[in-house]
Parts: C-alpha cells; structure tokens; sequence
C-alpha cells in the first residue's frame, strides 16, 4: 500500500524557525515510507500570493508506492507539465480501462488532468476501487483530497491551529507527532482547500485564523460508484426460506435464482482483485495472502479466488493465534477441577490452539479436498504474550486516532496476521517449517456480518422489534461501514508494505446486498450457524463447502485470543485510561 504525506504550509516569507514542523513530518514520513517499499519521492512547489499583502502558500507532497499495478513502479508523486500533482493510494478496479501493463494512478491521473476543477468529484465518482489522495489542481490553485465512498484506504487530517501551523495530511500518524492531532478525512465528500481566493493576508492575528476548506459533494448524476445505497426496506412475513437437516442447508425454491446471483457478483468481486497482480522475482511464490479465521466469510473468499489464481501458483492462509495467559490460567484451573483438587498431573495445553486455529484447520482441509491441485500454504502466526506486549506501542502508534481497547485487540490481530510471519507444516513430508509470507495483497472477509446480518445483535433487534428493527439495525451497519474498522485496519496491516482488499465492501457487492430483501440475509426465527448471513450460507453449500456452510460467527479478538490477554478490560475503554 502506498502512503501519502502532504503539509500546506501559509508562510509569509520570513525566515521562521521551522525545525519541530519538519522533525514531525520526518516522523510521518517514515511510518508513511513502510508503506510503499517500491519508490519513495518527495515534492515541493509554491503558490505565489497575489500581492505582498497576502502569504505564500508552500505544498510540501510526499508518496511511497507499492508496486501493484503495470510493468514497473510508477513513481509518486505524479507531475504533469501544467504543475498538476497526484499522490494515489490504491487501486481502481473498475470505470477505467486498465490493461494489465498500464498503472492505474496514471489512468487517473490523465483524467484529472483532463478537468476543470468542478469535475474532479464527477471523475472520482466514474471508478470504483479501494483509494485515498491528494491532487492540486494548478491553474485553479484548488487542492483536493479524500478517500473512496466506503472507506477503504485511511487518510488523516491535522488542521492547523495557529498561524504558524500547517495543515497537514497523512496516510497514518504516529505517536511523535504530539503538537498534531489527526481526524480520519470523512468520505461523504471530497474535500478542497482552495488557495487563490483564500490566500491569507500576512498581518491576520492568529485569533482570525481560518482554513479556507470546503466539502465538494460527489457527484451523482448517472455515476454508479457515487454513493453507498440505501437498503431494501421490505419485508413480508412468511415461513423461514432455508431449514437445516442433519446439518444440510437447504434453501427454498425461491432461493435458488438468488443464490446463484449471490456467487456471480461475489466470485466478480474476487477476480477484479486477483488478477494483474505484477509477479515478484521468484516466479512461483504466492501473489495472494488471505486472512483466514476458517469463518464462513474469509473461506467462501478462499474458494472464490482458487477460481482466478493460476492454478500452479501457492495461496497462503494466514491464521493467526495468540497466548493468551488468562485463558490459559483459566483452562489450567477448570482442568484442575476435573482432575480432583490435589491431582498433580495435568495435561499440557497448547496455548495457541485457539478457536480460529481449530476452525482455520477444518476449513484447510475442506479446501484442499476441493480444490486438489492447489498449494495451500497454511501459515500458522503464533503470537506469544511478550512478543504481542512488546508490540503494543507501534500498533497504538499505528491504529491513532482509534485508541480503544477493542481497536487495539483487533489492531494486535490484524498486524500479526498480515506480517505472514509463521510455520507451515507441509502435509506430504509432515515436517513443519518457518515461513513468510511475501504476498503483497491479502484478501478479507470483512463485511459479510454488516452486509448479510452476521451479528449477534441483529438477532436481538428482531426480538426487540421484529423485521423493522432489524432493518434499522442492517442500515445502521451500512452507514457506518466507512468510519468504522476500515481506516485504522489499513493503517495497521499497510505497515507491512502489503494491501488488504475486501471483496464483500466492492461498491456492486454492495449493492447487491443492499437491494436483498431481509429475509434472504438473516431470519432471527432459525437457529444459529444457519438463521445469520443466511444467502452467504447457501452459497457456501452450492460451492461445495458443507461444513463452513453451518458454521457458527466467532469474532477475531475472541476466535484468535487476541482479546483480554491480562485482566478483563472493557472493549470501548481507552487503552491508556485502563493501563
Ligand atoms: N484468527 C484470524 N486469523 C487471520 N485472519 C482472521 C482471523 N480472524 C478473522 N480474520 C479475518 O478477518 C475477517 C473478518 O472476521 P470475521 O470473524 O467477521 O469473519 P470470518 O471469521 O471469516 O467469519 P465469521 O464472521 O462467520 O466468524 C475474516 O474473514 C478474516 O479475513
Ligand atoms: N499500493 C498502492 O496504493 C498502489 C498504487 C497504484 N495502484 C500502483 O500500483 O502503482
């Protein structure tokens, strides 16, 4: 993943002393530069003001790239002979034709280039994919920013406070940044900070201090990649559509047709983010890493990729497991229980076979009973609690401005199992080896509990309020997917020089599940492991994947034990008022 560093800076010509503003975007430089390994530019220019009244305006734009897209690198910060600049992170997999030896960034760019300042929001809105940037349009003097309309990619802002402040922003901050404080940008607009009409006069006191920033609203008009949709709002009550017997998922008829959609648009989603992935120096290792909890979300993705991989090229399935000392107590004294008070002998307990370990193991198999040919590289991420410990600062540094206790568990997680560092035991030779996984993009499952109903508090709403509230419930979910997760898991996993991409959260997944009827996603009258992301489930049987099709959610803190290592903290806490 590319990292983006830009700082604004209003200056009025006199020398000042500006070495604690460039010792912190050092430091953003850096936690921006482990994200693109590939190329790494900075670039300066400066907009004159109109008079000597009026301040300079110095923009200070910073790209890392990593190489996902065409033939070689395309260095960033993109420059066009008419002083237009474009730092892009991410990817663009649909709106533009993109042939496998053309860079998406530079597509774009000719686009933008191609507008006037009022159609910067209608050209954005024309793609689709996972992006976050920066582009100064010169002759408007107009300097827009922002991410896609879900939220994919993380993009923080610092507004300045004083006049001798600058406005800065920046793919992710960092713990020694503290005269900074960042906001995640929003993704209901682009944002534009325009600097003709607004270049602040030199003698302003500091008390009249204004950004001159504003929110252009995406375009909506016949633009498909605009908005989020808004959800299928009907229901009609009837008898539940799939029942299970002797652990079969069987839909209704009327399931059928759905069902088949359901795989087209998903297994669309997966090949738009598998294919083109530029090949690394040693032709046979894998391109493709998936998080792999063996949840029902992450394995149907598995599966769906094995369909557009090439076959003789590996998959790696990172699953990671945490020691988590008070699980382990807590089973060392149940255990003891078992065995009478004063028995000596106790068995072992392997701390990393956690729930998602044991799941992530059925789901191996049923994919390589499925899928024969294909090279699964199971990688087992073993995290013990001194190696999580000691890595607590630079993830917190990392996931800021998010600083809960639940942010930090899942950030733990989500570093761990996308740095690929882990054994694989080899299932001919049985023998295990170290591993690491150089995949550059990784696959989630994330989104198919928003989507589809997969929580245990959309059951809840339905007792609450029956099908209305568990209406309100899914909208919810939908609306908040962008400010959620998305922005601190980018932050976290991009670190690595590795870009995760969600086939559920495309725009025309999306959609899809949007325009679904509720009952089609979740029916709160069946049981649990078949009555959640109910169509998901019938797709997981139609694919042939029997026992993820029944299988029960388990979130990632709890599945991977990354949750509530030492006491009992309270998930919404901030990390620093528990410690
Ligand atoms: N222990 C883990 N190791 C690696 N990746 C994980 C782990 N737990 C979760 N993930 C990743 O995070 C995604 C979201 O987690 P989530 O629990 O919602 O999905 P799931 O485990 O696939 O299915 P389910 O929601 O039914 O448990 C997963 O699809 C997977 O990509
Ligand atoms: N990692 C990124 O954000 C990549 C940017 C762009 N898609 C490229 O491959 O050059």
């Amino acid at each position: 993943m590319c990292g983006i560093l830009c700082s604004v800076t209003f200056s009025s010509g006199e020398p000042v002393d500006d070495n604690a503003l460039n010792a912190q975007l050092e430091s953003l430089r850096k936690a921006n530069a482990e994200r693109g390994p590939d190329s790494s530019v900075w670039y300066h220019t400066r907009v004159e003001a109109k008079d000597p009244m009026h301040r300079n305006v110095d923009i200070a734009c910073y790209s890392s790239v990593l190489h996902l897209r065409g033939d070689t690198v395309t260095r960033q910060p993109l420059v066009s002979a008419d002083g237009n600049i474009l730092c892009f992170n991410g990817e663009i997999f649909e709106g533009l034709d993109i042939n496998k030896h053309e860079n998406d960034a530079s597509k774009l760019f000719g686009l933008l280039n191609a507008s006037g300042s009022d159609d910067i929001a209608k050209v954005l809105g024309s793609v689709e994919g996972c992006y976050a940037f920066v582009f100064y349009h010169n002759s408007s003097k107009r300097l827009f920013f922002g991410r896609d309309p879900l939220g994919r990619r993380s993009l923080l802002l610092h507004i300045p406070v004083t006049s001798n402040d600058s406005l800065v922003i920046t793919s992710v901050g960092g713990s020694d940044v503290p005269q900074m404080s960042f906001e995640e940008v929003c993704t209901d607009a682009i944002m534009c900070l325009d600097l003709m009409t607004n270049t602040r006069s030199t003698n302003l006191p500091s008390s009249a201090f204004a950004i001159p920033l504003s929110e252009v609203p995406r375009k909506l008009e016949s633009r498909v990649f605009t908005r989020i949709p808004k959800l299928n709002v009907s229901w009609t009550e009837t008898e539940p559509q799939i029942q299970t017997i002797d652990d079969q998922i069987l839909p209704s008829h009327a399931l059928h047709g759905l069902t088949s959609q359901f795989i087209q648009t998903l297994e669309e989603s997966v090949r738009l983010r598998v294919k083109d992935i530029p090949y690394q120096a040693d032709g046979n290792i894998a391109r493709v890493a998936i998080l792999f909890s063996g949840g029902i979300d992450c394995t149907v993705i598995a599966l769906l990729a094995d369909r557009h991989v090439p076959p003789s090229e590996p998959i790696d399935l990172l699953n990671v497991a945490f020691e988590n000392p008070r699980k382990l107590r807590n089973q060392s004294q149940t255990g003891k229980m078992k065995a009478g008070q004063n028995s000596t002998t106790q068995k072992v307990v392997d701390p990393y076979a956690v729930p998602d370990r044991e799941s992530g193991l059925e789901e191996l198999d049923e994919l390589r009973t499925l899928c024969p040919g294909r090279i699964w590289n199971f990688v087992e991420v073993n995290v013990d609690f001194e190696e999580a410990r000691s890595a607590q600062k630079k993830v917190l540094a990392l996931m800021y401005p998010r600083q809960t206790v639940m942010d930090l568990s899942l950030a733990l997680a989500l570093y761990f199992a996308s740095r690929g560092k882990g054994r694989v035991l080899n299932p001919e030779t049985r023998q295990s080896a170290t591993y690491i996984s150089t995949a550059r993009v990784i696959l989630s499952g994330l989104g198919a509990d928003e989507l589809l109903g997969g929580y245990g508090r959309h059951r809840t709403a339905y007792q609450i309020g029956g099908w209305s509230k568990v209406i309100d419930e899914l909208q919810l979910d939908l609306d908040r997917i962008p400010t959620r997760n998305l922005g601190r898991d980018d932050r976290v996993i991009s670190s690595h020089g590795k870009e995760t991409r969600y086939p559920f959260l495309s725009i025309p997944f999306v959609s899809f599940a949007a325009g679904l009827p509720v009952q089609v996603k979740i029916d709160p009258r069946l049981p649990l492991g078949c009555g959640e992301k109910m169509i998901l489930r019938l797709a997981a049987a139609r694919l042939g994947l029997k026992s993820a099709s029944t299988r029960k959610k388990r979130a990632m803190q709890f599945g991977s034990r990354s949750a509530r290592m030492e006491g009992d903290q309270k998930g919404h806490l901030l990390v620093d008022a528990e410690s």
